[in-house]
């Protein structure tokens, strides 16, 4: 709850249960109506987290493993959805307090890297941000990049400024100058308000170091979504009216995307926004996803946080097929050695098979020579017991 609530006295609609990973949402917009307990709507995550939950909490849960899986060669997305004001820069980018979502992905990625002896590590970034329709390269905002947006567009973009990071200072560095040339105003619901969509990329390649064959070469998406917001309540005019109307459309794009997907329509709608084109391997596509999804528990906001919910909701049901990019030779290696297991299991039953052929030859001439003993046998006491009959004369 943020401090105007706070002072308001605003009521508390949302309700938690952690070990359930649960939350239920209940408000009757009419005050003379006493609220039933069974109208609450009720949602369930894979994490849910409380006012209390600290942003180390939300990393070891959620975040590491999602990073890990970039580590081992998957494509990973990670954003953060909400109305305004319900921190998601909050979430992503951490306070002076508590480092973020995004510098402990950094410290990951570098503990990794130096852990990593045999190979060569090679961690790019790139930081952009979609402002009124338009990509704006946050690492090079000086020169305009031209993008084509007729073709196909991926992440990171051509055109993009990329940086090599050698430490975490440096991808630090990235991080807090793209983050100062963000597009932000005050607003009605946050003097710090993020007017734009931002995607900051790191790319990881890891390289044989003799032959110099890539890996791996994978990628993570740390995506701070501009909050949606209620025309009605914001009181937004001019250029912050028009932010916000460009900020609802591609949010809307995204949640036509989702709905889409969800639903297993053949077409999905990702060409009808920048934010879609640029994350369309995130909703359905090769990239493990991890939304987070923020909201506020104030009553005043009950209408958007139900949004939010909803959204979230629809969201879990989709589907990706995530690929391994590139194979790490120890696993090359391991399949290799597998290979020539198999090939030697093969040689030996074929030679077990001859081997119990030519047994089973050699039984049936043991045999047949057994049989033939045994008649020569009979045939000598048949004539046995004629020369000792007595004479009859
Ligand atoms: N968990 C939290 N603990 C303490 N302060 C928080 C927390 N979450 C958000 N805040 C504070 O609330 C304010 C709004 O947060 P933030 O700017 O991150 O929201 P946002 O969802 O990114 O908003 P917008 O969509 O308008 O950019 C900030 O001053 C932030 O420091």
């Amino acid at each position: 709850m943020n401090v105007p609530e706070r002072k308001a006295h605003v009521e508390n609609v949302i309700k938690i249960d952690t070990t359930k990973k649960c939350l239920s949402i209940q408000y009757s917009t009419d005050r003379l109506k006493p609220r039933q307990p069974g109208k609450a709507r009720r949602f369930t995550f894979d994490a849910v987290y409380g006012m209390q939950a600290t942003q180390t909490e939300i990393y070891e849960n959620s975040v590491r493993p999602m990073v890990n899986h970039m580590l081992h060669g998957y494509n990973v997305t990670i954003f953060a959805y909400g109305q305004t004001g319900t921190g998601k820069t909050f979430t992503m980018e951490g306070s002076q307090m508590e480092r973020g979502i995004m510098q402990n992905a950094f410290r990951q990625i570098f503990d990794f890297k130096q852990k990593e002896k045999r190979h060569k590590c090679i961690v790019e970034c790139c930081y952009l941000e979609l402002y009124q329709g338009k990509i704006r390269d946050l690492l090079n905002v000086s020169r305009p990049t031209l993008f084509d947006t007729k073709a196909k567009l991926t992440l990171p973009c051509k055109g993009l400024r990329s940086v090599t990071c050698q430490s975490v200072e440096e991808i630090e560095n990235c991080r807090k100058k793209g983050y100062k040339s963000r597009k932000t105003a005050s607003t009605y619901f946050n003097d710090y308000s993020s007017r734009s969509h931002a995607i900051f990329i790191v790319t990881l390649k890891v390289l044989n170091s003799k032959t110099g064959k890539a890996l791996i070469h994978s990628k993570l998406n740390l995506v701070d979504l501009a909050g949606s917001e209620c025309l009605q309540k914001s009181n937004a005019t001019d250029i912050r009216l028009k932010e916000c109307c460009e900020i609802n459309l591609s949010l809307l794009a995204v949640n036509k995307v989702i709905s889409s997907t969800v639903a297993g329509k053949t077409y999905i709608p990702y060409r009808d926004s920048l934010l879609t084109q640029l994350l369309q391997d995130s909703f359905g596509g090769n990239a493990k996803t991890l939304m987070i999804a923020n909201i506020g528990p104030a009553a005043s906001t009950y209408k958007e946080t139900l949004v939010t919910l909803e959204y979230a909701n629809r969201a879990k049901k989709i589907k990706n097929a995530p690929n391994i990019n590139f194979y790490r030779e120890d696993r090359c290696h391991n399949e290799e050695k597998m290979r020539e297991k198999y090939k030697k299991a093969l040689e030996d039953l074929a030679q077990c098979k001859m081997d119990y052929e030519m047994a089973e030859k050699r039984a049936d001439t043991l045999k047949n020579m057994a049989i033939k003993q045994m008649k020569d046998v009979a045939e000598l006491l048949v004539d046995i017991g004629k020369v000792n009959q007595p004479n009859p004369d």
